[in-house]
């Protein structure tokens, strides 16, 4: 028996790399309707009816507006947008988070996607958090890169005809979309500041956090704890402090759904950095509703990826 599934925005940029990653499976079946009417409630509406589960690649205000298209049915929703993840009634996404959190997306009506950045950020901060490394009330900075498909049609019309710089840093007033959903799941007390920026590639993203190292906060506890929380999760690699090398490549597990956790640094010099890296499109977005889909559905996690 297949499964029908509805991605709503198929044609955008998140959309299409969830359709590549279904297209092949037998044990999926895509609802779809022809591009001139993506946009048209009632074509929508019918393929909501038909489909077991929805995946919403849209702009926020298309994903709220398609929660009210489907009130009354009983199709599962997957949110890829930004509209929900801080949001009571909805399950945060973020399978490798804790096992409680797994079997909530497991049973869920409605799923929000983590975004790209939360995703690196919360990877790190939270079993830090957890483990005593980091304290929530502990004044924390967050810096970041980004491939240039995360700013969505404009950016990437610049990237294309060769007008946008080769980097750049933005959300400078501390007021990034991302803040929300890093705060409520890692419990921080305080904003951190964010510092996120672009470079001229199409996908790939680096997140750091630059963390002083004291007595019980140095480069091995830092990497044990983190190695402990991610534990045999098929999609979470270390990198230990002595395999880290002297670059930090923000485009190395493009196309795949795929984190990379590490920890680098001084001991001598009190200074560390855990980061994380991955696929904006990937573990960033289209991977992580596509994780998200088969823990929905009961297939094999890895299903597609
Ligand atoms: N790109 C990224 O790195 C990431 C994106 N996301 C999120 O995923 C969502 C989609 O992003 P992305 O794929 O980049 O965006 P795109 O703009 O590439 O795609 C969005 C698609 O939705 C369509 N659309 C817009 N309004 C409606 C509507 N009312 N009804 C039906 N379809 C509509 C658009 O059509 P048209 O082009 O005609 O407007 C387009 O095809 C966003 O919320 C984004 O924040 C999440 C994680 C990462
Ligand atoms: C490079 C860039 O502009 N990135 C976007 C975030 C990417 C994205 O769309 O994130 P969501 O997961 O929240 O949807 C931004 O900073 O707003």
């Amino acid at each position: 028996m297949a499964f029908n599934i509805f991605i709503d925005g198929e044609v955008g940029t998140t959309g299409l790399q969830i359709r590549e990653r279904l297209a092949t499976r037998e044990d999926i079946n895509l609802i779809q309707i022809a591009a001139e009417r993506r946009k048209d409630a009632d074509a929508r509406r019918e393929a909501f009816s038909q489909a077991d589960i929805a995946i919403l690649c849209l702009p926020d205000a298309a994903a709220r507006e398609a929660v009210e298209l489907t009130q009354d049915l009983d199709v599962r929703l997957i949110d890829a947008s930004s509209a929900h993840r801080v949001h009571g009634d909805w399950v945060y996404g973020f399978p490798e988070l804790s096992s409680e959190m797994r079997d909530q997306i497991a049973d869920a009506q409605l799923v929000s996607n983590p975004g790209c950045y939360a995703t690196g950020a919360i990877a790190l901060i939270a079993p830090l958090i957890e483990a005593g490394l980091i304290d929530e009330e502990e004044l924390v900075a967050i810096n970041a890169v980004s491939g240039y498909t995360g700013g969505g049609k404009a950016l990437i019309a610049e990237y294309e005809d060769g007008s946008a710089p080769a980097h750049f840093f933005y959300g400078l007033t501390q007021a990034h979309k991302h803040i929300p959903e890093i705060m409520a799941h890692t419990g921080l007390a305080t904003q951190p500041v964010f510092s996120p920026s672009v470079g001229s590639f199409a996908q790939g993203m680096v997140v750091q956090l630059p963390l002083h190292l004291d007595e019980e906060r140095n480069l091995r506890s830092l990497f044990e704890a983190l190695a402990d929380h991610y534990d045999g999760q098929k999609f979470v690699q270390m990198i230990a402090p002595d395999q880290v090398g002297s670059r930090i490549v923000p485009t190395a597990l493009n196309g795949t759904n795929m984190l990379q956790i590490g920890v680098c640094g001084s001991e001598e010099n009190g200074c560390a950095t855990a980061f994380a890296v991955l696929d904006n499109l990937g573990k960033g977005a289209s991977g992580a509703a596509v994780q998200n889909m088969n823990i929905m559905l009961d297939a094999d996690e890895a299903e597609g990826l």
